[in-house]
């Protein structure tokens, strides 16, 4: 079973944002990409803003989509994780179900205990810094 997973990759003065998962959330004290499982009938462009209204009380701007990763978990089950990146629009960030923010920049990415799932994510961010995060901060 294959569980689609929408992802924000959140950009602020060329920085990204990681959220660490709080103790009351499977895979707690791992650090993610806000979002969440894409619901039945729903595209991932409408569920990553949705997520990021109910977890961060922010209303985003998606810039575009990144390739997605399979990942195979230990119960059998596999995430298919969908990132986009994205800027605020609107809002203040506060943390509604995660416990802890961090901005990373591109020399800080690795600074986090990542999800296992995101590792692939966060490496295409490294590689592709400059086409990604410098312009499109711009
Ligand atoms: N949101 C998010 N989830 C991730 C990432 N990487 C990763 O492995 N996951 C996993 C953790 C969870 O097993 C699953 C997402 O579930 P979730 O609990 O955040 O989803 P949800 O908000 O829709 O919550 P629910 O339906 O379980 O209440 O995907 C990531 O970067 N962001």
């Amino acid at each position: 079973m294959t569980i689609p997973v929408a992802c924000a990759v959140i950009l602020a003065d060329q920085k990204v944002l990681a959220v660490r998962r709080s103790k009351d959330m499977p895979l707690s004290g791992y650090w993610e990409f806000p979002g969440g499982k894409v619901e039945v009938g729903e595209i991932p462009e409408s569920c990553i803003v949705r997520e990021i209204g109910e977890e961060l009380g922010i209303r985003i701007r998606v810039l575009a989509s990144l390739p997605n990763n399979t990942h195979a978990m230990t119960s059998g089950k596999s995430i298919l994780l969908i990132p986009f990146l994205a800027a605020v629009e609107a809002g203040e960030i506060k943390l509604y179900e995660h416990d802890q923010l961090s901005w990373l920049g591109q020399s800080e990415l690795f600074e986090v205990n990542w999800a296992p799932a995101d590792i692939a994510v966060v490496k295409y961010l490294e590689e592709n810094w400059d086409d990604l995060i410098v312009q499109f901060s711009k």
